[in-house]
Order: C-alpha cells, then structure tokens, then sequence
C-alpha cells in the first residue's frame, strides 16, 4: 500500500493517456482541496504501445494496455488508474473495480484528409489507414473501392503519418484530438447516425482496488453519473457480443433525463452486411438494456458472417 496522505496514478505513457491522467489528477485536486504532489502520477509502460507493426488483434490476448497496470496496481505501486474506456477489457482481474467515469468528451469519430472533405469525396482507389475493425468495417461499407489499410501508432503518429502523405485520409476519435489540442486538424466530424463510435468512445475510466474504501471514495467525487449509466449499457451490449477482439462492434448509449436510448451495431469486416439495433430503457435499467440488445443483435447474425 502506498502512503496514506498521497494518492498515486498509474496511466500508460501515450501523450492522450498523459493527458487524461493530468485531467484526472485535476479534477481531484478540485474535488479534495489537495495539491498536485499529493496526486503523483506514475508511467507504466504496456505492451499495447511497444507492439507496432501489426494489429493488435493478432498480438494475441485482451488488455494489451492494462495488463501491466493492473498488476502495479494489485501489488500496490499505483492506487487508481486511468484508462481509455474503449480500451479496457470486459473483465477487470479480481480485486480491481472501474470506481468511477469522468465528464464523457465527445464521442464522435472524426475525419482526417488533405484530399477531400467528407469520405464520400476521396478519390477512387485512396488509401485510409485505420487500426480499428470497426472503422475499418465502417468505411469500406460507405466506400467499397477504398484501400483500407492498418494506421498503427498513438494519435501523434497517425497525424504525422497524413502530413507525410504516406496515408490519404484517416479517422481517429474526436476526444483524443481534443483531449490533445490537435481539434485544427479535424476535416469533419461524422454524425453518430452515419458512423457509429465504439462502446466507451470519449470515455475515461478511473480503476481502483476493490477494497481500497479511500481510493474509491475519491473517485467518487468526481464521478459523471450520466457517463456510468451509458457505458454500464454499452459495456453490456459488448459482453454479450464480443467472442473476440477480431468482430467490428459499435455501440453508443445516450441519457437524456431518466431514458437511456441505446444503438448497437455489428458489421462484417468486409463491411458488405451489419446487424443492428435500437433500444430505449429506464436508466436503473441500463445494463439490462445493453445485455438484451446485445442477444437480440446475436440472434440476427447470419452464419459466417465473421469469416469475410
Ligand atoms: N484505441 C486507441 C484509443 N483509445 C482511446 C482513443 C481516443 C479517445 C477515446 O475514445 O476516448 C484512442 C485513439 C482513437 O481511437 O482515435
């Protein structure tokens, strides 16, 4: 266990990881009344971010950005994580909680082309590099004749790659750009109708030691109720339908006063066929909703839809 008087957070070392552990550590020194040194910040290196050159859909195993922290944070060297909720596994190991959701950012993906303004205008044949199967998924269904290729790297990297001309066009999370100050590069936003984002998009979540009562009435204070109700049904909606990391999934849940409203959405990686549906629920009931989406979803898939 770490000192009493201190608090300390563990996060991967990307600048987005940094910059949501630095807004993390923020709001807590707001919510407590404490200076940063009694929040440290502590880097722990994960295999997600050493592994570049190839998806890591076949890097083999879940949390291939958590795995390490985890483990800091079990033993003891960390006492609250911060995490990209997109990027947070199912399960969390035994002995660790998501203790609590930040404010959501927006959960939109966004366009990123020096050829065109919208996907529909790239040329014929261009080149779009995506490391997600969802977005993969997402643009060959609005644009079969592209050349959809894997983009890996964090969000630095991925720009780079665009000004380099090595990629014509990309699309990365709204929140990250924002989150880094890199909005001025955004072509377009796509509307959540045409583009569905990934279950927890936009989302930090903030783990602790199940046990750890001081850690977690921390979190707490800083908690979004409103970001909890809408990932308890996205991350349902994902369990029920997630066999594998390899199945393109979206999923986007929305409160608007007591009513969650739900859509959820699984394509063939070819993006030639989707199944997809619609629910809306009372909040105490999200996860319910999540769940029951999520098998009537299972129910319509074809066989073979997968193996395109
Ligand atoms: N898988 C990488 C990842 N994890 C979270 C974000 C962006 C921030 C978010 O969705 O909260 C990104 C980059 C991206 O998808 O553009």
């Amino acid at each position: 266990m770490t000192d009493r008087s201190t608090l300390v957070i563990g996060t991967r070392g990307s600048p987005l990881a940094l910059a949501q552990a630095h807004e993390t550590q923020r709001r807590l020194m707001q919510a407590l009344g404490v200076e940063a040194d009694a929040l440290p910040i502590r880097i722990i290196k994960v295999m997600g971010d050493a592994i570049q050159d190839r998806p890591l859909s076949e890097a083999g195993g879940k949390g291939l950005f958590t795995k390490e922290i985890d483990v800091a944070q079990l033993e003891g060297a960390v006492d609250i994580a911060v995490h990209s909720a997109k990027d947070l596994p199912n399960d969390l190991p035994d002995g660790l909680c998501i203790a609590g959701y930040l404010p959501r950012e927006d959960v939109r993906d966004a366009f990123i082309s020096p050829l065109c303004g919208r996907i529909q205008d790239l040329p014929h044949g261009a080149r779009v590099g995506s490391a997600s199967l969802r977005r993969q998924a997402m643009i060959r269904r609005l644009r079969p004749d592209l050349d959809v290729a894997l983009m890996r790297g964090n969000v630095n990297t991925r720009l780079a790659k665009i000004e380099r001309g090595e990629y014509g066009a990309t699309l990365l999370a709204l929140a990250g750009l924002k989150r880094l100050g890199f909005e001025h590069h955004v072509t377009a936003i796509l509307d959540t109708e045409e583009f569905l984002p990934a279950v927890g998009q936009g989302a930090i979540a903030v783990t602790a030691r199940t046990g750890d009562e001081r850690a977690r009435a921390a979190v707490a204070r800083i908690a979004d109720e409103a970001t909890g109700v809408a990932l308890a049904a996205e991350r349902a909606f994902l369990r029920v339908l997630d066999g594998s990391c390899r199945t393109p999934i979206a999923g986007h849940a929305r409160l608007s006063g007591s009513e969650v409203a739900f859509r959820g959405m699984v394509l063939r990686p070819d993006g030639s066929q989707s199944v997809e549906t619609t629910a809306t629920g009372g909040a105490a009931e999200a996860g319910r909703l999540g769940t029951e989406a999520g098998h009537e979803v299972r129910g319509r898939i074809p066989p073979g839809f997968f193996l395109a």
